[in-house]
């Protein structure tokens, strides 16, 4: 579903990321983690079309983002940290503004659905101005679901929700995943990426410095092989300056 092929994005002279290559299947949800200023922002922006890759790889669907971004973009939803909404337009407009550009038959009927699944059947009539911050949230997730993209690109998805919100996000983004679409996931929350990714990603300074699932990842520490280990000690372990403790750098 998502295929990136040593990504790199540099701005001027930063190299925000560098020789990223993996792949995400359908079905599949990946947690993208690292620490401050690790890139995966950038990275995100880019596997959506966002910002120009500087060199590399990145196909949706067998789309290649650059040579084809129209096709590309027609299979994903990016979901950034900040809703960006429009002041004008109430939640059901934006609904059918977002139906419109991607050509949604039957829109109302999904709109429906997916307000009632966000807990926001009683608010079509509002504007941006009259929801709180979660509300925005939830909007601009079910603007990003309305299409049924098979690729879903996440950043930091539940700042801003209360605890039922989370629960019920979690649930919305496993009901996805079970449905086929491949999912990509950045949050510092670790014990939510713990808990819904099948595999983790981990880069420090644009690098990818361990991929796979929490068992192959524990199995590369020395001392963790094994064990239980927690995604945050082995976050702290591997990603904490001077580390030396780094797992083999993956091949994809
Ligand atoms: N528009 C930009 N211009 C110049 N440098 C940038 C720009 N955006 C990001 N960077 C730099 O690229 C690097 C990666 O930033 P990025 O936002 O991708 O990190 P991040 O992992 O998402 O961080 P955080 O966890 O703090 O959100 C950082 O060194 C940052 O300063």
């Amino acid at each position: 579903m998502l295929e990136v092929v040593s990504l790199e994005k540099t701005y001027g002279a930063v190299k925000a990321v560098q020789g990223l290559t993996f792949q995400v299947a359908p079905g599949e949800v990946l947690g993208l983690v690292g620490p401050n200023g690790a890139g995966k922002t950038s990275t995100l922006r880019c596997l959506a079309g966002i910002l120009p890759v500087s060199s590399g790889k990145v196909a949706v669907v067998g789309h290649d983002v650059a040579h084809e971004p129209v096709k590309a973009k027609q299979a994903l939803a990016f979901l950034p940290d900040e809703p960006r909404l429009f002041e004008y337009l109430t939640v059901w407009e934006h609904l059918n503004f977002v139906a419109r550009l991607y050509g949604v038959e039957q829109w109302e009927d999904k709109a429906r659905a997916l307000l009632a699944e966000m807990e926001l059947g009683n608010k079509e009539k509002a504007l941006p101005g009259e929801l709180s911050r979660g509300m925005k949230q939830k909007l601009s997730i079910a603007c990003g679901f309305l299409h049924d993209p098979r690729l879903i690109l996440l950043d930091e998805p539940l700042t801003g929700l209360d605890p039922i919100g989370i629960r019920r996000m979690k649930a919305s983004l496993r009901k996805r995943a079970e449905q086929g679409a491949a999912l990509v996931l950045s949050s510092h929350l670790l014990p939510l990426v713990e808990e819904l990714c099948h595999r983790i990603l981990v880069i420090s300074g644009g690098r990818a410095v361990a991929l796979g699932t929490l068992a192959e990842i524990r199995a590369q520490l020395s001392g963790l092989e094994g064990g239980n280990a927690s995604l945050e000690e082995i976050f702290v372990r591997i990603t904490s300056a001077g580390s030396e403790e780094r797992p083999e750098p993956p091949a994809s």
